[in-house]
């Protein structure tokens, strides 16, 4: 059978200034696009795989120098590489998570933190937010409180999200861990949000698990992310095979179970590897997002009836925005309805905002340049004042 399906090439990026949410940290270096040419195949990274046989100890292209590197810089003391933070959940529950246990997450969970411990047989509990959009240590204590009375037991993890996907709000995750170890449970911070655009530093956090998504925020091609430990639970997590052919007598190594034996290969790998030292390097540069970010926000602002629902002023370049009272009235009358936002901020340039937006959207402007700032600021204005929307 003939197969019809062609790739366009894509030019978006070269084109439009892109504030799409979940894109903005995973946009590959221009290092990552000729690594992820020159490793295309699929087992290109195996050529030199010896013993011992498993890809996070191949030493060229400098695999196993890489994964050190990475515990390092998270200040954790073993990683490994995952299809995505997804992969990442998985690891962790299916080697801490008994069928029936309690475990808690948190009311800004994504659901990919929810069908891995579903898969894992947990019974799932969730620490509810406050009224400001936050997961606080008082509420988890609360919460572990209640389900160790209602299960029997206490429950076996906290996963919790260093900046959740709802509203781009860091949460006190020292102050979480802290309360979650007085009752022995081991956390997990779900850094697809903060791992490779933030700092993050795994032992001043005092968690047990770091999770990070290569594709959302490592500059790096997908599917890919990474899972660090510390060295009383990396045995646990990356435990290895202890399978025996029944017939053949055979045994499989160094293996690791969770790993389903060997991690990231090709592509995924070498491209977070190529972008790695540019990674460290924008993490440091933190600061001057966060800046950027609040520009926007103001400017957005400015517009008469527009209001932040993330917090204020802004700690992260994910927002969640309310154009209810500015933006979505002249949705109302205009013959593009909701769609007016999109195509006027298209015209001028810009992209990400999902096509028929005007009431509650988000936007994320990690990695854009002053000047593109300025312009995303002037553009969002101009619109506003082209729709008879008063910008104080
Ligand atoms: C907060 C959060 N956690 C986890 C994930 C899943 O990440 P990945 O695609 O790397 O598995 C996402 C993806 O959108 C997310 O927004």
């Amino acid at each position: 059978m003939k197969c019809t399906a062609t790739i366009d090439t894509r030019d978006v990026e070269e084109l439009y200034i892109n504030i799409d949410p979940i894109q903005a940290g995973g946009r590959l270096t221009v290092d990552a696009q000729k690594a992820a040419i020159a490793y295309s195949d699929g087992y290109s990274v195996c050529d030199n795989c010896l013993k011992p046989f498993r890809l996070d100890y191949i030493n060229k292209p400098p695999i196993a120098e890489f994964h050190r590197d990475c515990a390092e810089w998270l200040n954790m003391d073993a990683v490994r590489l995952v299809p995505g933070a997804r992969r990442g959940f998985q690891a962790v529950a299916s080697s801490i998570v008994e069928k029936g246990d309690p475990v808690l997450l948190t009311a800004l969970s994504h659901y990919t933190e929810f069908v891995s411990l579903e898969q894992a047989g947990a019974d799932i509990h969730e620490i509810p937010k406050d009224e400001h959009n936050h997961i606080t240590a008082d509420n988890a204590a609360a919460r572990i409180e209640e389900v160790t009375r209602e299960a029997g037991k206490a429950p076996s993890i906290l996963f919790v999200e260093h900046v959740d996907y709802q509203y781009g709000n860091v949460h006190e995750i020292a102050e979480i861990a802290k309360v979650a170890h007085q009752y022995d449970i081991p956390v997990l911070l779900n850094g697809a949000y903060s791992v490779g655009i933030m700092p993050v530093d795994g032992k001043a956090l005092g968690v047990d698990f770091v999770i990070g998504s290569g594709h959302k925020s490592m500059a790096a091609p997908a599917p890919s992310g990474l899972v660090a430990t510390t060295s009383e639970y990396a045995d646990i997590v990356f435990r290895t095979t202890q399978s025996v052919g029944d017939i053949t007598g055979r045994t499989f190594g160094i293996k690791e179970v969770e790993m389903m034996g060997c991690t990231l290969m090709g592509v995924t790998v070498v491209g977070l590897m190529a972008s790695f030292p540019a990674v460290k390097e924008r993490v440091l540069h933190w600061d001057r997002e966060v800046e950027n970010s609040n520009r926007v926000v103001d400017a957005l602002c400015a517009i008469e009836g527009t209001q932040v629902e993330s917090d204020m002023p802004r700690e992260h370049t994910l927002t969640r925005i309310n154009t209810m009272d500015s933006f979505d009235t002249v949705a109302k009358t205009h013959k593009k309805k909701g769609f007016f936002l999109s195509q006027s901020l298209k015209k001028k340039g810009i992209i990400g905002v999902i096509p028929g937006s005007t009431r509650v959207w988000k936007f994320n402007t990690y990695g854009l340049n002053e000047a593109q700032i300025s312009h995303v600021c002037r553009a969002f204005q101009e619109i506003a004042r082209e729709n008879d929307l008063t910008v104080l």
